[in-house]
């Protein structure tokens, strides 16, 4: 599980995308959100919409692996397809904030790599949030407040990058996702690999 999580502006949403489209067995994990769609966003493809009630029902009923307030809003992970897509032997990414990590952690610490993405600078963070033109001024307004308690937790994550170069963190993000690809913990099939070199040693040996 690659978990990246950021103020809000600083480009998490288009590094997971663009890691998605590039990646191969990588599953994005969509989530459920109480949230209004912005005009860009596509229903069941970005978020699945869904009214507060629904949402109660789902986290009461243990359908979220993970859910957070964020911004005055509710977002939870559904739990089946990220179940059914580790079973498969898929990486799972989550677009999430620094609650949800510290739920995902609580719950599988040896499974989660994660990521923290902060903006080169204050202005940057909101320049990038009036050129997304996507949030009015007072949601954009409530997000920067919000930034330095979500930057706070940076020291929490496995990795930091700071999304200067939008094409350097994209390669530093696959850069991760490899190597973390290639450690021996996360080799489960590395067993049988050895097994079947060892069992190659033996006939030319003998
Ligand atoms: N390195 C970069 N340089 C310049 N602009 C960038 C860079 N990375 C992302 N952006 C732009 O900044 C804006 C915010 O990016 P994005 O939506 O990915 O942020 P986010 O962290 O996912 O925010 P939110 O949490 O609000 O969804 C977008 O318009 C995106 O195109
Ligand atoms: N804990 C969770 N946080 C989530 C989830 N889905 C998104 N998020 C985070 O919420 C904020 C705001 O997102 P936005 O799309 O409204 O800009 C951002 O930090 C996301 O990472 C989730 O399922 N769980």
């Amino acid at each position: 599980m690659l978990v990246v999580s950021s103020p809000s502006g600083a480009g998490k949403t288009t590094l997971t995308r663009n890691l998605i489209e590039t990646e191969t067995h990588i599953t994005l994990s969509v989530s459920v959100t109480t949230r209004t769609r912005r005009p860009s966003e596509i229903d069941g493809v970005h978020y699945h919409f869904i009214p507060r009630r629904r949402f109660d029902i789902m986290r009461d009923s243990g359908e979220l692996l993970e859910w957070a307030e964020v911004h005055g809003n509710c977002y939870g992970t559904p739990r089946e397809p990220v179940e059914q897509a580790l079973a498969a032997g898929r990486d799972v990414l989550f677009d999430i904030d620094w609650q949800g990590t510290r739920q995902l952690y609580e719950a599988m610490r040896d499974d989660v790599v994660s990521v923290f993405v902060l903006p080169p600078s204050a202005a940057e963070l909101k320049a990038r949030l009036e050129r997304r033109a996507e949030d009015s001024h007072d949601i954009i307004n409530r997000r920067l407040k919000n930034a330095a308690e979500e930057i706070a937790h940076w020291p929490e994550y496995d990795y930091v990058l700071i999304n200067r170069d939008l094409g350097k963190s994209f390669a530093r993000l696959r850069s991760i996702l490899t190597a973390e690809r290639l450690k021996r913990v996360h080799r489960d099939d590395m067993e049988r690999f050895v097994g079947g070199l060892l069992d190659g040693l033996k006939q030319i040996t003998t």
